[in-house]
């Protein structure tokens, strides 16, 4: 389970997230959206703290991650994976040597893994791309190397930041899919930050609408057939509410 409490991130004067507490389950698949500028993003960092908090506690599994220094702070990252819009994959090193090095970076076994390799390449569908480079693949493959990548330490957590907004909508549902596996067959609990409705739609099982660094609302939805996007965070919740059958939590 992840828990904030009372976060709050500055940039300068800007108070980018202000006093955002919230509860992500396990299992859940938890959708961040909200207009451009919203916080999306820099709420998602505060989870593996890429971005410090000012203020706030940021608990995984019961542990306040602000209180962690060095190695135990790099243990409790290892538990939380995490994939990035422009994938963020090292151009000159091939897609097995860009997962090896995840594995190389936490002491994972020496020799298990080749075999850790080939199994979370596998599980995304490209153990025939070992050794390929990155400029050889589709934007849809480059980022099932990067779930494959972000899965290699076994985590409990992939923080998803846009995954989707720069492929297009087949690739989109391809990506999606491997997502919802990474889900229910392994159990990964997702958070994803995405602008577009429709990632929201066929994936979340609970949605967070940020507003200006706040957390606008909290629903529970399964919603369908949504089909605009607007930047009135009323409208992503009357869009949730319309299309499905909401609990407000
Ligand atoms: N490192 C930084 N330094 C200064 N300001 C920042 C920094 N990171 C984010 N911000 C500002 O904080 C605000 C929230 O940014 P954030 O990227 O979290 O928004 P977002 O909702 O993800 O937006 P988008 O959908 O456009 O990516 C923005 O006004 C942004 O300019």
């Amino acid at each position: 389970m992840i828990q904030l409490h009372h976060v709050n991130k500055r940039f300068e004067q800007f108070e980018a997230i202000k006093d955002v507490s919230l509860t992500i389950d396990k299992g859940e698949i938890y959708g961040i959206i909200g207009a451009s500028g919203a916080g999306k993003s820099t709420l998602l960092r505060l989870i593996n703290l890429l971005e410090v908090p000012d203020s706030g506690a940021v608990e995984v599994n019961g542990r306040d991650l602000t209180k962690l220094r060095g190695k135990k702070l790099r243990d409790a990252r290892k538990s939380i994976g995490m994939i990035f819009q422009g994938f963020n994959l090292v151009a000159n090193k091939t897609v097995y040597e860009n997962i090896a090095v995840s594995l190389e970076l936490s002491n994972y076994p020496r020799k298990e893994r080749r075999s850790r390799v080939e199994e979370c390449l596998r599980f995304v569908g490209l153990e025939d791309f070992m050794k390929k480079y990155p400029a050889q693949l589709s934007g849809g493959q480059k980022q099932r190397v990067a779930i494959a990548r972000a899965l290699a330490n076994k985590p409990e957590f992939l923080l998803c930041d846009e995954p989707t907004s720069s492929l297009d909508p087949n690739t989109t549902a391809e990506v999606l899919k491997v997502l919802e596996d990474v889900n229910k067959r392994l159990g990964v609990t997702i958070v994803i930050v995405s602008h577009e409705m429709d990632v929201i739609k066929s994936l979340c099982t609970q949605v967070t609408v940020m507003a200006n660094g706040e957390v606008y609302e909290t629903v529970r939805t399964k919603p369908k057939g949504i089909q605009h996007i607007d930047n009135n965070p009323k409208y992503f919740v009357d869009q949730l509410a319309k299309d499905g059958e909401v609990d407000r939590a």
